[in-house]
């Protein structure tokens, strides 16, 4: 259950207390810290003889002496390495260096240079982490991230704030990172995931008790979790049972979009779609997508439209939509409707332009560019607290939002965020959103929830990019290659529900 969980650093600093007043000695913790960071490197480098472990000035640096004590006793060649003028500055980590030291350990202070190591641990900075890093600690950093050495982060790579995932300044890049007692909310989401590599988790025996006063900030979603979140499917089910999408967008030059959000929600399960978009891109459409019907709608915005909407059971409102005056009228129109809606791309940017009130079940997916644009913010303040950035648009619009880009955020009033742990940089391509748009908006026909259909087409998403990144890598990566994905991952692997059984 707690390994979903992704907490702040101040939830953890409770944890963490919570923990060592029921053990009554906060010093197993780091004990079972530096015990669980050995296993670790020996299970992923058994064959490492020289370690050299970087230790701060704080109990992050505690856990890697505790660590390199029984390094040394297991016969490795182990160097701590400290920085110039930060010796280790609490009890816990002072006692930690003592017991190191006793052992015959060896501590060297930095001086620009690193020892011969065939594993760096990164034990310098951990959730206290308070400021970017300089000086002799930047270096240090640098001259780790140089050095092309295996590193293992514990706790948090260095340099990275465990809460938001901002980088501020330089910080280490981890092949690993062993966080301790539960997962960290930052080490999930944005530029943090281009730091700790493969993450594991030690719970250092923590208690459920443990966690009273302790809420999650958020719960991780991964592609295992699929077939759980999928829908089933009826035997007895028809066409009408799964949902009539509306696709409303493609202004002339952008008809691809509205082709890939189209095919999205055919990929994505619903029982019928309908396209509105030029006339002009009616033709290709139908060639790669006979089964869509496809309404040519052309100025002035006639009554068809409004048939069209009055019969869908959801609106992918975006895609291609561009933001002149034909756009701008299928907007309106569609936003004068009773259905729920998804809207991305220039329907959130016409949206930021003239604010309309949305329905609660309305669902948005803005990018981190659409998203400054709806808050009235820079990109980099949205991408400095993404999860701040998702629960304040939820506060100004009051709808589900999928805060897209690495480590998508999914929040929605009264619920506890997800963030998709799946996904791959050679998804920041064009169209990959149109193709989220559509597949959400299937999902919401077939009777999902907003913030359910929300949470289960962002992780079929990012999961069925990463088997198509998988099959045949991510560089070149197109959002048509997620098609086939979408339906094989798409699909739970029992046979659909019998309602003899159900
Ligand atoms: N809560 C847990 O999950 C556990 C925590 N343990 C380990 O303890 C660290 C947190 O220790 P703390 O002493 O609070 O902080 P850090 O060791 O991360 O280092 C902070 C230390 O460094 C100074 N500092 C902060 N920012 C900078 C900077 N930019 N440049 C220089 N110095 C900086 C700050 O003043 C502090 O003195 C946690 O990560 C775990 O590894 C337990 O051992 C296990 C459970
Ligand atoms: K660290």
């Amino acid at each position: 259950m707690h390994d979903a969980a992704l907490h702040s650093v101040t939830a953890l600093r409770t944890l963490e207390a919570n923990a060592a007043r029921r053990l009554g000695d906060a010093a197993v913790l780091m004990r079972r810290a530096g015990q669980a960071g050995w296993h670790l490197l020996l299970a992923r480098w058994p064959q490492a003889m020289h370690i050299v472990v970087a230790c701060g000035p704080g109990n992050n640096g505690g856990d890697g002496h505790e660590l390199a004590r029984l390094a040394q006793a297991a016969g490795r060649r182990v160097t701590v390495l400290q920085l110039p003028g930060q010796a280790p500055g609490s009890d816990l980590a002072r006692e930690a260096a003592a017991r190191f030291l006793e052992a015959g350990g060896e501590v060297k202070v930095f001086d620009g240079a690193l020892p011969v190591a065939d594993v760096i641990v990164d034990a310098l900075f951990g959730i206290g982490l308070s400021r970017a890093l300089d000086g002799e600690g930047a270096r240090l950093v640098d001259a780790v991230n140089a050095a092309s050495i295996p590193v293992l982060a514990l706790d948090c790579p260095s340099g990275v704030d465990a809460s938001t995932g901002t980088v501020p300044g330089p910080a280490v890049i981890a092949d690993d990172t062993l966080e301790f007692l539960a997962r960290k909310a930052g080490l999930a989401t944005g530029a943090a995931l281009d730091r700790v590599g493969r993450t594991h988790l030690a719970d250092l025996g923590v208690e459920a008790v443990d966690f009273a006063g302790v809420e999650p900030v958020a719960t991780c979603l991964v592609a295992s979790d699929l077939p759980d979140l999928l829908p089933q499917r009826r035997r007895d089910s028809h066409k009408g049972h799964n949902g009539r999408v509306l696709c409303v967008g493609g202004d002339h030059g952008h008809g691809g979009a509205i082709v890939l959000a189209s095919e999205a929600a055919l990929r994505g399960g619903a029982g019928l779609v309908d396209v509105a978009t030029r006339a002009a891109h009616v033709p290709a459409l139908l060639s790669r997508l006979p089964e869509a019907m496809a309404h040519a709608i052309a100025m002035p915005v006639t009554g068809h439209l409004a048939d069209l909407l009055a019969t869908c059971d959801v609106v992918a409102l975006g895609p291609g939509l561009g933001q002149a005056d034909w756009g701008r009228a299928l907007f309106a129109a569609a936003l004068a409707t009773r259905h729920p809606r998804v809207i991305d791309a220039d329907g959130l940017n016409l949206l930021a332009a003239g604010p309309v009130p949305l329905a609660v079940d309305d669902i948005l997916t803005p990018h981190p560019g659409e998203a400054a644009r709806l808050l009235g913010c820079t990109v980099a303040q949205v991408q400095s607290d993404r999860l701040g950035a998702a629960g304040r648009l939820v506060e100004r619009w009051g709808c589900t939002v999928v805060l897209k880009g690495a480590g998508t955020v999914v929040a929605a009033p009264e619920r506890t965020a997800r963030i998709i742990a799946a996904g791959n940089p050679g998804m920041a391509v064009g169209g990959m959103g149109d193709v989220l748009c559509g597949l959400v908006a299937a999902l919401r026909g077939q009777g999902l929830g907003a913030f359910e259909a929300a949470c289960l087409g962002a992780l079929l998403h990012a999961a069925a990019g990463d088997a198509a990144a998988a099959s045949d890598g991510a560089r070149g990566l197109l959002p048509s290659d997620l098609m086939p994905w979408l339906r094989r991952l798409g699909n739970p692997s029992q046979s659909p529900q019998d309602p003899r059984h159900a």
